[in-house]
This record gives structure tokens, C-alpha cells and sequence, in this order.
């Protein structure tokens, strides 16, 4: 099992509500993954500043007096939000790699969730609807996100393992299914200087994506690339700054659909998922091919 959903919006004025709109999504997909829940939204972008969404287990200790501290070591201005176990950073751009090693220098457990201009990632252990409200998603704006509700496969039950995944800068990806060959796949990308949190099949295929984009190519490039290299079942959605990808294996065992209007893109494990958004009901639904990419990017 596991529950995935995805909103990519075209008509600017949906914005406000895509954390509600997505919310209500996975909430509806609840019951196809009991284990841990989390939600990449992709919201405002100046130019100017880059995000760090971080997380700590002890986050009263590790959250106090951190934005001073960072602030000191960058000589430059940082703001923190902090919502429960996560916070996001605020830093000038280009202090992103330096303020991220200074993280990891300061407060050693906590642990990045995302980096990048536009994504911040919220997942923890629960159900969609306690995840949700904690992070209080239901009330952030953004252009594009992506959820995933875990039944857990090939890794613990920990915030860590739960989707969605991201390893590179304004990237992420969520999973159902299964990989045979992450194994060899993590040991190969080790070599290439990646660095793994987890055991997780997905975090391979996370981290493959990023490789392959390293290279040069464009995410629907990497993903048609996945489709070869990767060994195993999947239905994969993830998401760039700008784009919104959906592929599945060449057997297509896990379900999927799309619905299509001129306000937006939307996916779902199932169709109970999107039977609340707005105009669905003349909405262009169909099943995603097997071994086939789909991708928007604006
Ligand atoms: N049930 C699933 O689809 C699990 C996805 C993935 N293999 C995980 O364990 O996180």
C-alpha cells in the first residue's frame, strides 16, 4: 500500500489553498498507510533567499537561540519558524552549503529535511490528519506539493523513513511500492559521493534522480532513465522547483491516476483522493501508462 497525492496548480489564484486542497487529499488516502505521513510543499521564492526545513527529536533544545548562533557563524541575517518537531531557516542564497555545514556543526542531531528556494518538507510519524494539523499544512499557499501516507516496506518505522524524500537541492520524491536492487543501487551512488539517512528503498530512488539530473539531464530525462535502472515495483511522484513528474514501472501493479483541467494537475493513489477538488468534474482523468513519464514544469 501507501497513499500518495500531488497538486501542481497552472491558475495562480488556487495558491492559498493548496496546503487545504492537498490536505484533504491524504487525509482521503489514510487508510492505505498507517505508519507515517509527510507533505512537500513548494511556496514563495524571492531570489533572494534560500529554505532549510530542519527537524530535531528534542526540538525545544536544539531550536532555541540556533537562528543567533547561525547568524553569528554566517555574518549574515537568519530567521527561523519553527513549527513543532521542524523549523525553517530563512538564509541569504548564497549561504545555503555554508549555513547547512554549520547546522551539523552547531546541533549535530538535527537532521535536514529539505534545502533549496521554494521547498520545505514536513513528515513524521502518524496518521495524515495528526501530521497535518501539527505542521499546520492546511494553512500554507504554494504553487505545487506532493504527500504520501507510509505503510513501511524496507525501512523502520521513523521520521526519517517516511516520505517524501529529498536529496537534492529543491527536490523531492515519494514511493509506493518496492525496490529489488537499492542495495546495489545505494553502494553504487556512495561511490559517486552521495550520502544516505536511511535504509530506504525510496531514498535510492531519490538520490538516483538527483545523480542523474548532476549529469545534466532534466527530470523527465532522469526519470526515463529510472524506468531502466531501476529494479522492482513503483508508482514515483516528485518535484522539482518548477516541475511535477509521475512514473511508473513497466508492470504498473500500484494504482495511480491523473486529472487534468486548465487549473491544474492532480494525482492520486486512488480517485477518492480528487474527487473534492475544485471542477474535477469536468477534469480530463486517465491512468498513467506503464513505463511511461509524466511531466509538467512551468
Ligand atoms: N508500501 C509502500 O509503498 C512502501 C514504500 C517504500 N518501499 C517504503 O518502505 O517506504
Amino acid at each position: 500500500m501507501c497513499g500518495i497525492v500531488g497538486l501542481f496548480l497552472k491558475d495562480r489564484s488556487l495558491e492559498p489553498q493548496l496546503g487545504s486542497l492537498l490536505s484533504s487529499m491524504l487525509v482521503t488516502m489514510t487508510d492505505r498507510g498507517p505508519d507515517s505521513a509527510g507533505i512537500a510543499i513548494y511556496g514563495d521564492t524571492d531570489h533572494r533567499h534560500a529554505k532549510l526545513t530542519i527537524q530535531s527529536a528534542n526540538p525545544k533544545a536544539d531550536f532555541a537561540g540556533l537562528a543567533g548562533e547561525l547568524q553569528g557563524a554566517l555574518d549574515a541575517p537568519v530567521s527561523i519558524e519553527v513549527k513543532s518537531t521542524h523549523a525553517v531557516l530563512l538564509l541569504p542564497r548564497d549561504k545555503l552549503d555554508e549555513g547547512r555545514a554549520a547546522i551539523t556543526r552547531l546541533r549535530p542531531d538535527v537532521r535536514v529535511m529539505s534545502s533549496g528556494d521554494a521547498i520545505e518538507i514536513y513528515k513524521e510519524v502518524g496518521l495524515p490528519k495528526d501530521v497535518l494539523s501539527r505542521f499546520a499544512v492546511a494553512g500554507m499557499s504554494g504553487t505545487h506539493g506532493i504527500g504520501h501516507t507510509r505503510m513501511a516496506t524496507e525501512s523502520a518505522v521513523t521520521t526519517l523513513g517516511a516520505h517524501p524524500f529529498s536529496t537534492g537541492s529543491d527536490q523531492c520524491l515519494v514511493h509506493n511500492g518496492s525496490l529489488s536492487n537499492h542495495n546495489n543501487l545505494r553502494r553504487e551512488l556512495r561511490h559517486q559521493g552521495m550520502s544516505f539517512e536511511t535504509e530506504n528503498d525510496t531514498e535510492v530512488a531519490a538520490a538516483y534522480l538527483t545523480a542523474e539530473m548532476a549529469k545534466g539531464k532534466n527530470l523527465g530525462q532522469a526519470l526515463e532513465g529510472a524506468v531502466d535502472d531501476l529494479d522492482g515495483f513503483f508508482t514515483f511522484v516528485v518535484g522539482t522547483k518548477s516541475g511535477f513528474g509521475v512514473v511508473r514501472d513497466a508492470i504498473a501493479c500500484k494504482p495511480a491516476i491523473l486529472a487534468e483541467t486548465d487549473r491544474y494537475v492532480a494525482f492520486g493513489s486512488e480517485y477518492r483522493a480528487l474527487v473534492s477538488l475544485p471542477g474535477i468534474d469536468t477534469a480530463r482523468i486517465w491512468e498513467p501508462e506503464p513505463a511511461t513519464v509524466y511531466f509538467w514544469e512551468r
